[in-house]
Order: C-alpha cells, then structure tokens, then sequence
C-alpha cells in the first residue's frame, strides 16, 4: 500500500500473479477436493483456504483474491466451465446475445466471493495486503466472443470490425458490471484491486485507445466516483510502448509490466508513478543462475523507486515450490 501511494521501498514488496495455483501440491489437493473450479471459486472456505496456502508457505506481501475473471461472464449466464487440459470454454456470444445480456442480477450471484473477501481480510495479517481482482473489459469479451481461450483471440477483434455497435456495448456493460464487483470487493475489505488486461497486447494502436484504454478508464472513474481511495493496479500484457500514456490515460494508480518491457523503457514509467513486475515466470521454471540474474536486473534498474516485486504474468504449473523460495529469499536480502 505505501508502494501505491509512491513511496520506495528497501527490499520491495512481493507477490506473484497466480501465487495460489497448481504449482501448489496442497492447491492441487483442496482442487481435486472442489468438485469445478467454479465451485472453488464460489466456495468462501476453500477460495479463503487456497488464497492463504502460498502466503503460509512464503509470507507474501499481499494475498490475491481466489477467484477468476471469467466469473463476470458466470454471472451473465453464459454457461462458463472449466475443462480439464482444455481451458476455460462458455457459450460464444452473438450481436443479438449482447443485446440480451441482464447485469441486474450480477452482483447478487457474486455474493459467496464478497463472504471470501470480508474472510480474508478477517484471517490474514494485518500487514498483508488483500487485493481483489476483475478482467478488463477487453480480454473478458475475447473469451466471450470465441467461446474458448484462442492463440491470439482474432474472432474478437474480427468481431470488433465487423460488429462495432455492439462491441462497443459488450465493453461498455462489461466497465459497468466490473466497476460494480470492484466496489463490492472494496467494500468487503480488499485494499486494493488489479484489473488484468491479459490481451491487450494483441490490439492495434486505434483498437487500443478504444478496447483498452477508454473501458478502464470508465471503469477506475466509476470506482472512485464512489471509492475516491481506491488503490488499482492496471495490468495491460503485451502492451509494449503503449504503455507509455497508459497510467496517465487509465487513471491507474500502479501499472503491471509483463517480461517483455525492457528495464530503461520500465525505469521512464516508474518516474510517472509505480510499477509492478516483470520478472520472466519461466525463469522461475528454469531456476539457478536464470532466475538469479533476472531478479537481479530488476532490482538494479528498479530497485530505487516504487516498485512491487512480481512475475510478467502468472507462475505456471511447472514451477517448483523450493524455487520460489529462493526468488523471495533474493528479493528480500536486497540491502537498503
Ligand atoms: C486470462 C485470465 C483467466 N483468469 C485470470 C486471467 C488473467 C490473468 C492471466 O492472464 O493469467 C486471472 C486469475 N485466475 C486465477 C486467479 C487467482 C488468484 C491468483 O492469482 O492466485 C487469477 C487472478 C485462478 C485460476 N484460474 C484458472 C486456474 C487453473 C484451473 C485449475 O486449477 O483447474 C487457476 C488457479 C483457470 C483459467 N482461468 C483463465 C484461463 C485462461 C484459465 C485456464 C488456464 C490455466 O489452467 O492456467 C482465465
């Protein structure tokens, strides 16, 4: 929270994207304990369990929300599932299915994720920051559109040309209902939110502005209009050098920086306020001297402004749990 307010810190704090997750033996027990992932998700004792499991292991610096994005198209009854080995799948939307959509009831079929929230914040320490979580409108359509995760999500930004009106209204509703999940997390105790922008880097530069940009930033002034001390975190991955007006056009307070933001370019964003990253999750994978010296060049670079020690993007499976305690013990011996 003092790194979001713009204060330097000496080691910096840290948490991992996707820190709760199958790289985890005991994640994979409570998993196989679950029945769907779904109802992981919407279980407040087995979210609150899984969230607490790597903070017990490596003491993180902040616990991120169990959850997952794709609970905001749950919400909108688009029939969400989560197949083993085949990522998550719903039903494709049409332009007339837009025109369809109910965010009345969006709110209310999320309550048992605010009963996790106001649980966390109840059971972790007091210096661990809870953050809560939504997708950005952008990369919540992309699985909406197609169905399915896809390699570079082209049935939505086919969509977005061919069907701008309703595209348009699909982003606008999707800002809408995720300001509201915001605000209810917030008002349950999370001290501070990220909105992931998984796919913002496969936009071009006019589709950008329009999908990335103008969603989130109707979503952050939508949040502080009634939160005006929310703390948010905006993570748009592959944005590359679009990134550079991106904090000052989102209004975000911190911006996420994935692996491929070269250090210089991510040392210019952090005179503009904090950043979060970047550190390569395969690095992590491949561990020794890769992980070291990654850790290290970020905390030359970085090291001596606002920065929040994370991964580029999420850990992946094959991480090993003794190797992430070697990447927090480095992080953490860094000398003021
Ligand atoms: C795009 C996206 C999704 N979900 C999310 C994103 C944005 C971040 C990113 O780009 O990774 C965000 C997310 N998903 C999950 C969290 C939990 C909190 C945390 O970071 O620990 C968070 C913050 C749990 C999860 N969400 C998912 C899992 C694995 C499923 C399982 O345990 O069976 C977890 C732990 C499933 C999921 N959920 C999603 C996909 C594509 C998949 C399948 C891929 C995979 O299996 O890793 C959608």
């Amino acid at each position: 929270m003092q790194v979001l307010d713009g204060q330097t810190l000496t080691p910096p704090p840290i948490w991992l994207m996707r820190q709760a997750g199958r790289y985890l033996p005991e994640y994979r027990q409570t998993r196989a304990a679950a029945g769907s992932f779904l109802d992981l998700c919407y279980t407040p004792e087995m979210a609150v369990e899984v969230t607490l499991q790597p903070i017990r292991r490596y003491g993180f610096d902040a616990a991120i929300l169990f959850s997952d994005i794709l609970v905001i198209p749950d919400a909108l009854d688009r029939n969400v599932r989560f197949e083993e080995g085949r990522g998550p799948l719903m039903d494709p939307i049409d332009p007339a299915g837009i025109l369809a959509l109910k965010p009345d009831q969006v709110i209310e079929h999320l309550k048992p994720v605010f009963e996790t929230v106001s649980r966390l914040r109840r059971d972790l320490p007091d210096e661990t920051t809870l953050l809560g979580f939504c997708g950005a409108p952008w990369t919540v359509a992309t699985y909406m559109i197609a169905g399915h995760g896809t390699p570079d999500q082209a049935p939505a930004r086919l969509f977005a040309y061919r069907h701008p009106e309703a595209f348009d209204h699909l982003l606008a509703l999707l800002a809408e209902v995720s300001a509201d999940y915001l605000v209810a997390q917030i008002d349950a105790g999370a001290d501070a939110v990220q909105i992931f922008d998984s796919w913002a880097g496969v936009l071009g530069e006019v589709e950008f502005q329009r999908y990335a940009v103008k969603p989130v930033r109707r979503m952050i002034d939508s949040v502080r209009a009634r939160r005006p001390q929310a703390k948010i975190i905006a993570f748009a991955k592959g944005a590359g050098i679009q990134l550079k007006h991106y904090r000052q056009q989102t209004d975000a307070d911190a911006i996420g920086l994935d692996w491929s933001v070269p250090l210089a370019f991510a040392a210019e964003l952090q005179k503009d306020g904090p950043v979060q990253g970047n550190l390569d999750p395969m690095r992590v994978v491949a561990g020794g001297a890769a992980l070291d010296d990654g850790i290290d060049a970020i905390l030359q670079v970085l090291g001596n402004g606002p920065l929040i020690f994370n991964l580029g993007h999420g850990i992946t499976p094959q991480a090993d749990p003794a190797t992430v305690s070697r990447l927090v013990e480095r992080v953490r011996r860094t000398a003021a």
